[in-house]
């Protein structure tokens, strides 16, 4: 059974369809690509699904709950959690202080503290950081580190609320091909330990053959296409969509 089902949703701005009768189905398990030239709707998809847009159409079902039109904490507290393609970490905290933070942010203890904050969640954020590789850089500040660890780092914070589902919004952009195969090898790693599912939007066709389970394609609003690396590649519409982007589906040292 599907994990998250997305049923004809739609999105306009004035009368412009950013993103016009979408659907599309993510089993447990899955990483998910959800592509497009600039403008497609990928992002505007992103919002609705995180609750920030209300779908003016359709459905969206999440782990049996009807998320269409939620608010996004409690998208949130259901267990849908989002990465960003800007760091949203705390620089001048340490990178445990900011994983402590996002677990206290769960139990709605940001307030009210009776006892310092370095205190609290300790074990479980090691254990998060732990699992992302980070554990040896605990005590640093976030703002020091290499971009690629700042990368894990929101990867630990978005696994504090234990999410079902994670959307991550172009989460190799701005790092080198080496660090953007790492992060990817790990998120895929996670994904089958937790058995959780990822949707993420990627520029990187490298990345995207290399690690998606499963692609959609977004052009205009509406999805074009979707399928395994190799119907994608040969798909015509998105051969179309892509032809003179200077973005192409072929494989690295391909390309002529
Ligand atoms: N807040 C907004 N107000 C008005 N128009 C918007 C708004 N957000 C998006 N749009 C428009 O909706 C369409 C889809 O935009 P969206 O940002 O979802 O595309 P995208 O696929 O994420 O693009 P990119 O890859 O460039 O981030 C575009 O035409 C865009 O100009």
């Amino acid at each position: 059974m599907s994990l998250l089902t997305v049923n004809n949703i739609s999105k306009s701005f004035g009368g412009n369809k950013a993103v016009n009768g979408v659907s599309f189905d993510l089993p447990a398990g899955q990483l998910l690509a959800l592509l497009g030239p600039n403008g497609a709707g990928k992002s505007t998809c992103f919002n609705i699904l995180n609750g920030q847009y209300r779908p003016e159409t359709g459905s969206i079902t999440f782990d049996g709950h009807d998320i269409s039109g939620m608010k996004p904490r409690d998208i949130w507290r259901l267990g849908v959690g989002r990465t960003f393609q800007i760091s949203a970490t705390f620089s001048s905290m340490t990178v445990l202080e900011n994983v402590q933070m996002a677990l206290l942010s769960r139990e709605r203890k940001l307030f009210g503290l009776w006892k310092p904050a370095p205190s609290y969640f300790r074990e479980e954020a090691m254990d998060l950081l732990e699992q992302v590789g980070m554990a040896a850089q605990a005590e640093r500040a976030c703002g020091v580190l290499a971009y690629g660890d700042v990368k894990r780092v929101e990867l630990a914070v978005a696994l504090s609320n234990k999410p079902r589902l994670l959307l991550m919004d172009e989460p190799t952009a701005g790092m080198a091909p080496k660090e953007r195969n790492a992060l990817m090898a790990l998120t895929k790693k996670l994904v089958l330990e937790k058995n959780m599912s990822v949707l993420f939007t990627e520029h990187s066709m490298d990345v995207v053959f290399a690690f998606a389970d499963r692609m959609i394609v977004l052009a205009r609003g509406q999805l074009i296409a979707e399928g395994d690396g190799e119907t994608i590649r040969n798909h015509p519409k998105v051969q179309e969509v892509y032809f003179g982007s200077g973005k192409t589906f072929e494989k690295e040292g391909e390309a002529s």
